[in-house]
């Protein structure tokens, strides 16, 4: 499996950010293919993104609607992300799950929607600090986990995306025990439920990754890449931690 660095622009980016794409672009090009890279960026700047990124690295959507065309004012299906380029949707973000009260039902269906127009997934989870600490992180996990992530049929591609909510942008990082704690109970479910198709499911960590913690991470049993969301708006910062997968010595944009 390879690992996937895939970054999560949230709601930032304007055309003129589109540089930092080609910038990624440029630096991945020719480049070894352990390493898949992927961008996922407001609907807006998908089709952008998608010339900028010139088939070297991947673009992705942030959301998508759990239905098709119809009378959805201000949705977008994963129809239309496909349409303009894209070929994965980030699903069940927290701060979807917060902001927009989206529940495992609305992902699991969205999940799906995606499914149905060949788009790849990466459906988040993770706990809150209280879960945490009342000790019931693992249970929340595992339990969004299964609703979250419908029955996968053949053909379908999916990543799983553990994102502890402290650790978002706050530059709190679980230690690496409480990473394999969370990640080998996903995988042990992953196993259970789906056998030998669970080992084509990638589980990334997601939450304060820099280019100066991606090695540790990246080394952390279960872990088959990283979402990063502050660090991949600028090239510099992104480029420098897909550097790091790739085990060469981290040259920044190119
Ligand atoms: O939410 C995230 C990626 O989806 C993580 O964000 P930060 O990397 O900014 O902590």
């Amino acid at each position: 499996m390879r690992t996937l660095i895939a970054g999560n622009w949230k709601m930032h980016g304007l055309q003129a950010q589109i540089g930092e794409i080609a910038a990624m672009a440029r630096a991945n090009a020719g480049g070894p293919s352990d390493v898949e890279v992927l961008v996922c960026v407001p609907a807006t700047l998908i089709a952008h993104a998608v010339q900028a990124a010139d088939g070297v690295i991947q673009i992705g959507g942030e959301d998508c609607s759990a239905e098709e065309a119809g009378p959805f004012t201000g949705d977008i299906d994963a129809q239309m992300l496909r349409d303009a380029g894209a070929t994965s949707v980030i699903l069940g973000h927290s701060e979807r799950r917060q902001g927009h009260h989206e529940t495992d039902a609305t992902v699991a269906a969205k999940v799906k929607a995606a499914w149905r127009h060949g788009l790849a997934t990466i459906v988040c989870i993770g706990e809150t600090q209280a879960q945490r600490h009342d000790g019931n992180a693992l249970k929340v996990c595992g339990d969004q986990l299964a609703a979250s992530l419908p029955d996968i049929p053949a053909g379908a591609c999916t990543s799983v995306a553990y994102e502890p909510l402290w650790a978002i942008g706050s530059g709190t990082m679980p230690t690496r025990e409480q990473i394999i704690g969370v990640l080998g109970h996903l995988r042990a479910a992953l196993d259970e439920r789906f056998g030998s198709t669970s080992q084509s499911i990638r589980i990334l960590y997601g939450g304060s990754v820099k280019s100066e913690n991606a090695l540790e991470i990246l080394d952390t049993p279960d872990v088959n890449g990283v979402l990063i969301g502050g660090a991949s708006l600028l090239a510099h910062d992104f480029n420098a931690i897909v550097d790091v997968a790739r085990g060469r010595t981290p040259t920044g944009s190119v």
